[in-house]
């Protein structure tokens, strides 16, 4: 018992030793220490290699058969500037090994050091896999040039890996087939570093000298071809294909409740139908057999212009404007990086089916309803039954039952719909005793939503009947998101998130994350350069702070602005349009003209930035959620607190969209949904969709954090942009005010009130108001807007109170003179 017992704390102990071991191994400190050293280490092999052609010769012979366990015995014979260390590396690395390519050893430690920093990013495999091939290339091209050196120089210009290798291979194809071999390794190796290598090698051929010919004339004689980046020039002749079809060849997985036998249409009750309509399990698609489609781009589109004709004969020779072209060789994560999850396969358990038809049954003939059948539904974490009741039955009595049969059921959650729209059935929905979990996978490996063409498909989870839920954000246009506490948001955004990063480039797709939470969104740091956008001078693309949640939406209605003036110059009415053309090479970027990704701006708590800041953020959030639909800006805003102060009438004129996860009352989800139900869920990712007047329950689909840090991470690691999307630098008229539209001559009836209770308080802030005059934040937010205009306040602080101005009545009361 005793030996159990420590055998037990000793294995605890190791386990708690190596949790310690693998936290410190994580930290971002630790990496940035082992970066230092890296760089430092390669910096120390760079001079000693540099050293080593002033004092190699020197040096030479006492390293010489010497070895490593006796360098410190001749330390002081030694003249490399790196010591006998770095003299014995470099004879090693320079002369034993692969010549003067041994500098590209100490580039990429260095390298490798700044990557660990996070000073520079860039995918060490394939940084790695160059790193290499120029290493065994270079050590050949030397000791075939200086072969000859060999024999009298301490200095191997290609080592013996150069000078074996030549030597091999001159004894087999000869000097000429040697050359030739160099010559087609060099250029294997162009072609794999750069794209632009292919159309200038088939320039230099001569193969295309007539197309070249005819550019050149049409660049003298009207200079209207239109290249979109001075990296493009070189794309003369290579189309680009921006869509990737996807395979048909898709395996579809056989229906496995089907195949289970599951569907079961015994009645046990003498006049009603029962029926169970088993889970629909969705096909998923075998990952290899997918391509991603990138393209998400419009088609061609006929304008009546004259001028514009001619410039698309243009751009038929450039070939197509590839956005994507930057990040050519950016690959979407793949599936395996989301977890599968056991157990989703388990089969209905018609036990319950049957208790629940029954009782459903026996509580309605309770009250003197009779229905003529009933049919059930089973999803991932509630069961639908859909009654219909006998002729002469009044739906309101069901409806009122809803309690009674929570009762009998002895379940939470239940929702009657009733009627259920489009169907002239009433629906019970009642949550399953063993609920599974919607993996991202499922969803994502989906054919549904590998097949789905949407421009910012959003795959929410499934739905009661076991399809796949999706929407495409750039119809909605807006998401208002609500949801008390634990109930889902996060996993739920994470999921939205996830789903836009599986389907869009870089180059089409960018995300602002605003947080005021400051824990949510940090699992997107590393995707900072490929898919997020921040401000010029912002140190972090997530947002945090609440000064710079101000700054960023303003800039970001800046950047909707300038969308809006392009669209106008391009005679275009939409993103689509303008990308479209764009594409196509018909507008100019000389003109200012650039490819517009979307922009996709989420806000996970809503709620504390409308009470620190008010109206500075409803403002700028109301005019892009009513205007920026066409640019491509589109927003979703979490807040667990739906009440009306935070989800105002502005905004919820705004977001037509809406998803509620389960809330504390009735009034949070009339709030959310103008209508109840969202109290009546069970919660963990149970969730409502509404638009217009549809109401559709769905299960959101799970992703943990792990699984969104590896997707990040394997995203990160790839090649990227050099820094974030930058957004607008916005200056407003008064400074970062934003009080542009603050009307003295209109002045609240109460501001002079307000002004003398801030003055006497010394305190600028609004809750203060708020509370002293019993009137709503948006009127106290006005007032105080109108007092940092009349010059007795300072400027917002974020969360701190304003700075007062004035001290004492008598100034206060030259104030309110001069106003008149
Ligand atoms: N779709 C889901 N499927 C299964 N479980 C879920 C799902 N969504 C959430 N959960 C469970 O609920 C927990 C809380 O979810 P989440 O963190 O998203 O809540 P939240 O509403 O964002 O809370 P808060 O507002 O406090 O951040 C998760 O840790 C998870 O265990």
């Amino acid at each position: 018992m005793i030996k159990k017992k420590t055998e037990k704390v000793s294995s605890n102990k190791e386990d708690s030793i190596s949790k310690k071991i693998s936290v410190f191994l994580k930290s971002e400190r630790t990496h940035f220490v082992i970066g230092i050293l890296c760089v430092m280490f390669g910096v120390y092999l760079f001079i000693a290699f540099l050293s080593f052609f002033y004092t190699g010769n020197a040096d030479q012979s006492k390293l010489e058969n010497l070895p490593l366990s006796e360098l410190s015995s001749i330390k002081n014979e030694i003249r490399n500037w790196t010591g006998a260390f770095g003299a014995y590396l470099s004879d090693l690395l320079i002369n034993q090994w692969v010549g003067i390519s041994a500098f590209f050893i100490s580039f990429f430690i260095a390298k490798v050091g700044l990557k660990l920093m996070k000073v520079k990013n860039f995918s060490i495999t394939k940084s790695l896999v160059y790193t290499c091939s120029l290493i065994i290339l270079g050590s050949l091209i030397c000791g075939f040039f200086f072969i000859d050196n060999y024999k009298d120089s301490y200095l191997f210009l290609g080592g013996y890996h150069g000078y074996y290798m030549t030597l091999l291979l001159q004894a087999n194809i000869g000097w000429t087939g040697t050359l030739l071999f160099i010559l087609t390794g060099v250029l294997i190796f162009l072609v794999a570093i750069s794209a632009k290598t292919v159309p200038f090698l088939r320039k230099i051929f001569l193969l295309d000298i007539k197309r070249k010919k005819d550019i050149e004339v049409s660049e003298s004689e009207d200079n209207k071809i239109y290249q979109t980046s001075l990296e493009n020039k070189n794309l003369v002749n290579k189309p680009i294909s921006i869509s990737e079809v996807l395979n048909s060849d898709i395996e579809d997985e056989p229906d496995m409740v089907e195949s289970e036998g599951c569907t079961d249409k015994t009645d046990h009750h003498e006049e009603n139908f029962f029926e169970i309509v088993p889970k629909q399990e969705e096909t998923l698609v075998k990952e290899d057999t997918i391509q991603e489609d990138r393209s998400g781009e419009p088609e061609f589109v006929i304008e009546e212009n004259v001028q514009e004709e001619e410039e698309i004969s243009n751009s038929e020779e450039l070939g197509e404007y590839d956005p994507t072209l930057d990040l050519s060789r950016y690959k979407a994560p793949s599936f395996d990086l989301l977890n599968k999850y056991e157990g989703n396969d388990r089969q209905i358990d018609m036990d319950e089916q049957n208790a629940n038809k029954n009782r459903i049954i026996e509580t309605l003939e309770n009250y003197g309803i009779r229905i003529s059948s009933i049919k059930a539904t089973v999803g991932p974490t509630i069961t639908l039954y859909e009654i219909v009741p006998e002729p002469g039955v009044r739906i309101s009595k069901i409806r009122n039952l809803e309690d009674d049969i929570a009762l009998s059921l002895a379940a939470l959650g239940i929702r009657i719909i009733a009627p259920i729209p489009g169907k002239g059935t009433i629906g019970i929905e009642v949550p399953n005793k063993d609920p599974q979990i919607v993996s991202m996978y499922s969803v994502i490996a989906s054919k549904k939503f590998q097949e789905c063409k949407f421009d910012l498909p959003v795959a929410l989870g499934k739905t009661i009947t076991n399809e796949i839920f999706m929407v495409d954000l750039a119809k909605m246009p807006h998401i208002l998101v609500a949801g008390a506490t634990g109930q889902g948001k996060s996993v739920g955004l994470n999921a939205i998130i996830t789903s836009l990063l599986y389907k869009k480039h870089p180059a089409q797709l960018k995300f602002v994350l605003i947080d005021p939470k400051k824990v949510e969104f940090n699992i997107y740091a590393n995707i900072e350069r490929h898919f997020l956008a921040k401000l010029p001078d912002g140190d972090e693309a997530i947002i945090t702070d609440v000064t710079k949640v101000v700054q960023t939406l303003n800039s970001i209605t800046k950047e909707m602005d300038d969308r809006y003036d392009l669209l106008k110059k391009a005679h275009t009415r939409n993103i689509k349009e303008y990308n479209s053309k764009f594409i196509a090479r018909r507008l100019n970027p000389n003109n200012g003209h650039r490819y517009m990704p979307y922009i996709v701006v989420i806000v996970d708590e809503f709620g504390d930035l409308i009470m620190t800041a008010g109206k500075e953020v409803e403002l700028p959030i109301a005019r892009i959620a009513q205007l920026a639909r066409a640019v491509g800006i589109h927003m979703i805003i979490a807040t667990q607190r739906p009440s009306t102060n935070i989800i105002t009438g502005v905004i919820k004129a705004n977001f037509p969209a809406r998803i509620a996860f389960k809330v504390s009352s009735m009034i949070d989800s009339r709030t959310i949904l103008d209508c109840p139900g969202a109290n009546q869920l069970i919660g963990r990712g149970d969730l409502l969709f509404s638009q217009g007047s549809d109401l559709i329950r769905v299960q959101s689909a799970f992703v943990d954090t792990p699984e969104v840090e590896k997707i990040c991470e394997y995203i990160g690691d790839q090649e990227s942009y050099p820094t974030a999307y930058l957004l607008p630098e916005y200056v407003g008229e008064n400074g970062e005010s934003g009080l542009t539209d603050v009307n003295l001559k209109d002045r609240d009836p109460m501001f002079e009130e307000a002004a003398r209770l801030i003055v006497a308080n010394q305190q600028g802030s609004t809750s203060l108001i708020q509370r002293k005059f019993s009137i709503g934040y948006n009127r106290a937010g006005r007032i105080m807007d109108q007092l940092e205009a009349a010059g007795i306040v300072g400027p917002f602080e974020g969360s701190k109170a304003r700075q007062v101005l004035v001290i004492d009545d008598i100034h206060l009361e030259q104030i309110f003179e001069s106003l008149k």
